[in-house]
């Protein structure tokens, strides 16, 4: 949410000229992301041996324009997550340099709306926590979520809503932080396939409308294929770039196209390619 993730001043990444410093949103370049596993739970307790650092990240450079959707995919536990946290300021890089233009902000993994408060208010939180009154982050949120087609449920609490409509109220929360980079964790994961397409076309739509820059982790590549400018692809633990594919398709786009076909396709043969390792 807003005040976290918050990297005020533009990246400056050796030799990057200043005209490309201006048409990028994000910036990544040498990044390395180690944890510590605490207690020798990995291997010490196993094997008698000091526990292994795990490296999630490693060597991953990026720049990502303004403006774009870029979709980030690999298999589970390659550090799609971590990258997201680490644009956002949420975890520090260990070696390396991540930058944003202003505030990129997350919508993290999985349901998460407030059981207890409105469509409403859960959509007015973002603005609530950066200090906004009130009655006026109300009517901001009431506006937003009108402008986005969710205008009947602003008055629905989260159980009564369908997942499709959860999740939709959750990004216009993140739109609402008025953050120009947003991230979004497998945004429709747990959605059916038919409520998930729905929800791709609306977040088509809405970006359409209020165009944003957006990182999207996502390990669905017909998703990639669909939402998505460019589609980065990373390897298996510690996560690397292996593929960047730029997509060029007009929207609407359909999972049918052509186009989409053989970007997915691309992309799975990266995601193939890596994992042989
Ligand atoms: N706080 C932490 N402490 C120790 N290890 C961690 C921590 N956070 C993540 N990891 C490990 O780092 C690796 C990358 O995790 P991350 O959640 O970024 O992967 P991911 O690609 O998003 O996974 P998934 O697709 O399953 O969501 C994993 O092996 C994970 O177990």
């Amino acid at each position: 949410m807003p005040a976290k993730g918050v990297m005020p001043s533009p990246t400056r990444t050796p030799g990057a000229s200043v005209a490309t410093e201006e048409h990028h949103a994000v910036v990544l370049d040498g990044v390395r992301r180690v944890f510590a596993v605490a207690g020798g739970r990995r291997l010490g307790r196993a094997t008698g041996t000091a526990p292994e650092p795990v490296v999630a990240l490693d060597g991953v450079s990026l720049s990502i324009a303004r403006g774009s959707v870029v979709a980030i995919v690999g298999p589970s536990g390659c550090g799609k997550s971590t990258l997201l946290d680490l644009v956002c300021g949420l975890q520090r890089a260990d070696a390396g340099h991540v930058g944003a233009v202003g505030q990129a902000v997350l919508m993290p993994q999985g349901d998460t709306l407030l059981p207890w408060a409105t469509a409403l208010d859960n959509a007015a939180l973002a603005l609530r926590v950066a200090g906004t009154p009130k009655a006026q982050a109300r009517e901001r949120a009431r506006t937003e979520l009108e402008a986005l087609g969710l205008g009947r449920f602003t008055d629905s609490r989260p159980d009564a809503l369908s997942g499709g409509m959860r999740q939709r109220i959750a990004v216009a929360r993140t739109l609402l932080s008025g953050a120009p980079t947003i991230c979004l964790d497998e945004p429709f994961g747990a959605l059916d396939a038919i409520t998930r397409a729905e929800a791709q076309a609306w977040l088509t739509g809405t970006l359409a409308r209020e165009p944003r820059t957006v990182l999207l982790v996502t390990h669905d590549t017909e998703e990639a294929a669909l939402l998505a400018d460019r589609i980065v692809v990373l390897s298996p633990r510690p996560g690397r770039v292996v593929a960047d594919l730029p997509v060029g398709l007009p929207h609407p786009r359909r999972a049918t196209d052509p186009g989409v076909v053989a970007v997915r396709a691309r992309a799975l043969d990266a995601l193939g390619a890596a994992g042989r390792g």
